[in-house]
């Protein structure tokens, strides 16, 4: 579905490489989740897949096409983002509009768009709060407005940082809900992640990024490969 081929990246005004080589493939419906220490470049890596940053050399593809050439709004359809600073990407003053916008710009018919709003911000837990201001709501909240509009829009490849974050037991219960319905409609989901349980319990494959490569976390000292 998404496959990195030696890939590198490195920001500017560095004196290194962050991403050195760095190859990986994303099958269909597949949990894969990643792993590194702080600093590694695991945020930069999820930036790229996501087609916000570009590769210095290399090739990144989404089904085949390249992710340089997919337009912005086609590249919004096909790869959902939750960055680890959620309540970045909350743009409006009304939960349910902020969870309707990415179908108004897909200039859904009104009423898939109303369905589609109420269903998401069922599935996270928002009803009671549809029509309050987003920076009015808990953190954890905040976040699960930030989910409810990936929801609305149902991506096929779903990139997470550090998702179980600022979730206390009952908004992660609702959060690990949400991902349940993600692996009902076959979504394929890449998280970035240090909470080891929670990795355990939703990812059965783990790479770990490392000196710029990916190395598998069954076999560290074999670089991960294309698939
Ligand atoms: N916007 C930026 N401009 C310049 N350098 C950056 C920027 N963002 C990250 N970097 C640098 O890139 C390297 C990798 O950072 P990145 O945030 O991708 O790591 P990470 O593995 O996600 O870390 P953490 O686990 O702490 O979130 C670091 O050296 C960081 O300082």
């Amino acid at each position: 579905m998404l496959t990195l081929t030696n890939v590198f990246y490195r920001w500017p005004g560095a004196s290194e490489d962050c991403l050195r080589g760095l190859s990986l493939q994303i099958n269909q419906g597949e949990w894969l989740a990643l792993t590194g220490d702080n600093g590694a470049g695991k945020s930069t890596l999820l930036r790229l897949m996501a087609g916000l940053l570009s590769p210095g050399a290399g090739h990144i593809t989404f089904q085949g096409i390249p992710l340089s050439e997919m337009k912005n709004q086609q590249r919004a359809a096909a790869i959902g983002v939750l960055f680890q600073e959620a309540e970045n990407q909350i743009f409006h003053s009304q939960v349910a509009k902020e969870v309707a916008f990415g179908l108004h710009l897909q200039k859904r018919p009104a009423q898939e768009l109303e369905q589609r709003t109420a269903d998401a911000l069922a599935l996270c837990g928002l009803e009671d709060v549809a029509l309050a201001h987003p920076l009015d709501l808990y953190i954890a909240q905040r976040r699960m407005v930030a989910v409810a509009s990936l929801e609305a829009l149902a991506p096929p490849l779903i990139l997470l940082d550090e998702p179980s974050r600022d979730f206390d037991e009952h908004w992660l219960g609702i959060f690990e809900g949400w991902l349940a319905a993600c692996r009902q409609r076959g979504t394929t989901v890449l998280a970035i992640s240090h909470d080891a349980e929670f990795t355990h319990r939703h990812f059965p494959r783990v790479v770990r990024l490392q000196q710029g490569l990916l190395v598998n976390s069954d076999n560290p000292l074999q670089a991960s490969s294309p698939a």
